[in-house]
């Protein structure tokens, strides 16, 4: 059904439509000229009046027109993206469309058709019951889901993560707050962040000490000691003279002992002192970290499940540690798999980053910067792809960002952060970042080769708990007060 034509000039890209009735912005319509049914997003609505025009400035003028004639004749108009052609190639228009031509609203069959074609189902093109369902092999050019606090990007994740799952696939979530770890998505495989030193690289190590990469001295003496003590415990695990118990017990002083001997001939005592210290610091906050018992990191991985590593105990440094010790060790080990045939990790895998802007900030050389970027550039040919999630993109790496081919980008206001995004993005467009700042919680915007267009979706509702979601004080509150009512009735009554 008609519901509106194109007025004025158009080109290939836009064109604007007078319409007869009112519709929302992110509505996709059909525009028929020439024999062929073009695709279009209702990128923005507005309205105006031949008799009221913006020049007007007498109040009066207006009040005497509403006093003989209450409906005062107006117009609505929309500027409409032109997409594709509604062919089996979804192909570019080639002309524009004439002044004249109909526009109606996309029928669900046409929607299907363009939307609902992937294999994992994330929610349904907005304002309709079209399904949205995205390419899983196109993940592997990685994901980036950005939005402002509370619109709805967890949900997302938890939405994704459990639907990858249940298609077979692998996911790592780092989960930054521990809102996954104690949720109910479905095939939840909960990994403690433990860490076996034997297994980090002297890098690894240095960042959980927080020694800063600029303290020469002190890493080299770090450096010498740990090596010395990596090889020397494996020699004695290998001979069955040490034992994990004892190791776990005594790896401070064992370490610290190695520290004294490599540095004896150090003229500055103070960078040995200083490493000391920064042992015996480490002790004291990460004891519960390290675990000689807990073997490669990609044993605990597991295929078919939504892998949650709860780092919410951590603080930034070791939260840096531990996701880049992961990112290491799932790169190498799908190279080791993908090379030798076998061996590593036997499965592709998605590693999920939240708080992204502060493990691959563009301002820090994180640890975990360095791997992200590592699989950014060279992952996808080894099963190995990224999801970063962040509510401040701007303070994203940007190379790392603009390797992000796959976007889901919900409510956004912030302009830097829009401006931002809109930069290191070849797949987005100034109209649809301009449609940002009016979606709802859960809706969102998707470009990329997860989708065959740029897609406005509403994205499903976790059905399950997740730790991170608002907390209801009311109920909280409430729930304090009675308890405190029955205490005061029981110590009254006795
Ligand atoms: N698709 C959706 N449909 C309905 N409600 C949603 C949807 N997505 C999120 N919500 C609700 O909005 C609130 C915030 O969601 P969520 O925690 O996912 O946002 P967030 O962007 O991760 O927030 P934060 O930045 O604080 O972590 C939650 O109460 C959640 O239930």
């Amino acid at each position: 059904m008609t519901i509106g034509y194109i007025v004025g000039s158009a080109t290939t890209e836009q064109a604007t439509a007078l319409l007869e009735k009112k519709i929302r912005n992110g509505y996709y319509v059909v525009v028929e000229y020439d024999d062929e049914k073009v695709l279009g997003l209702v990128t923005q609505t507005f309205t105006g009046s031949p008799l009221l025009d913006n020049n007007l400035s007498d109040i009066e003028f207006i009040q005497k027109i509403k006093k003989f004639n209450n409906s005062i004749p107006y117009f609505i108009k929309a500027r409409i993206k032109l997409l594709c052609k509604l062919n089996n190639s979804l192909s570019r228009p080639d002309i524009p469309p004439v002044a004249g031509s109909p526009i109606r609203l996309a029928t669900d069959e046409e929607l299907r058709s363009v939307f609902s074609n992937g294999e994992i189902k994330v929610g349904k093109v907005i304002g309709t019951d079209v399904e949205v369902k995205i390419r899983l092999n196109s993940l592997a050019r990685h994901l980036a889901i950005l939005a402002a606090t509370g619109s709805g990007k967890s949900n997302t994740v938890a939405v994704l993560s459990s639907r990858i799952a249940e298609n077979g696939g692998s996911v790592l979530i780092f989960d930054y707050h521990g809102e996954y770890f104690d949720s109910e998505i479905p095939r939840l495989n909960q990994i403690e962040p433990k860490i076996n030193p034997l297994k980090l690289t002297v890098g690894e190590f240095a960042t959980l000490l927080e020694l800063r990469e600029n303290a020469n001295i002190q890493y080299r003496i770090l450096r010498r000691a740990f090596k010395q003590f990596v090889e020397e415990v494996n020699k004695g695990i290998a001979e069955n003279t040490i034992s994990f118990v004892e190791l776990n017990n005594n790896f401070v002083q064992l370490l610290s002992d190695k520290v004294e001997q490599v540095s004896k001939d150090e003229k500055r005592k103070e960078s040995r002192d200083e490493v000391l210290n920064k042992i015996e610091d480490f002790a004291d906050r990460y004891a519960e970290l390290i675990d000689f018992t807990f073997g490669d990191v990609i044993d605990r991985l597991k295929v078919r499940s939504v892998n949650v590593v709860n780092l919410s105990s951590l603080d930034e440094d070791g939260i840096d540690a531990v996701v880049a010790h992961y990112l290491r060790r799932i790169l190498n080990a799908r190279k080791e798999n993908k090379l030798k045939k076998n061996g590593g990790l036997k499965f592709p895998i998605l590693s999920v980053i939240e708080e992204a802007h502060v493990l691959l900030s563009k301002e820090e050389n994180t640890l975990t910067k360095h791997w992200a970027g590592r699989i950014a550039r060279e992952g996808r040919k080894f099963g190995v792809g990224l999801v970063i999630v962040s509510q401040r993109p701007k303070g994203l790496d940007e190379n790392i960002l603009s390797q992000m081919t796959n976007k889901i980008i919900l409510k956004m206001v912030e302009p830097t952060d829009k401006k931002y995004v809109l930069e290191t993005s070849d797949n987005l467009s100034e109209d649809l970042v301009d449609e940002l700042s009016s979606l709802d919680t859960g809706e969102a915007i998707m470009v990329g080769n997860i989708v065959r267009l740029p897609t406005l979706v509403k994205i499903d509702k976790f059905e399950g708990k997740l730790a991170g979601s608002d907390p209801d004080l009311l109920k909280e509150w409430k729930e304090i007060e009675e308890i405190e009512n029955r205490n005061a009735d029981t110590a009254f009554w006795g």
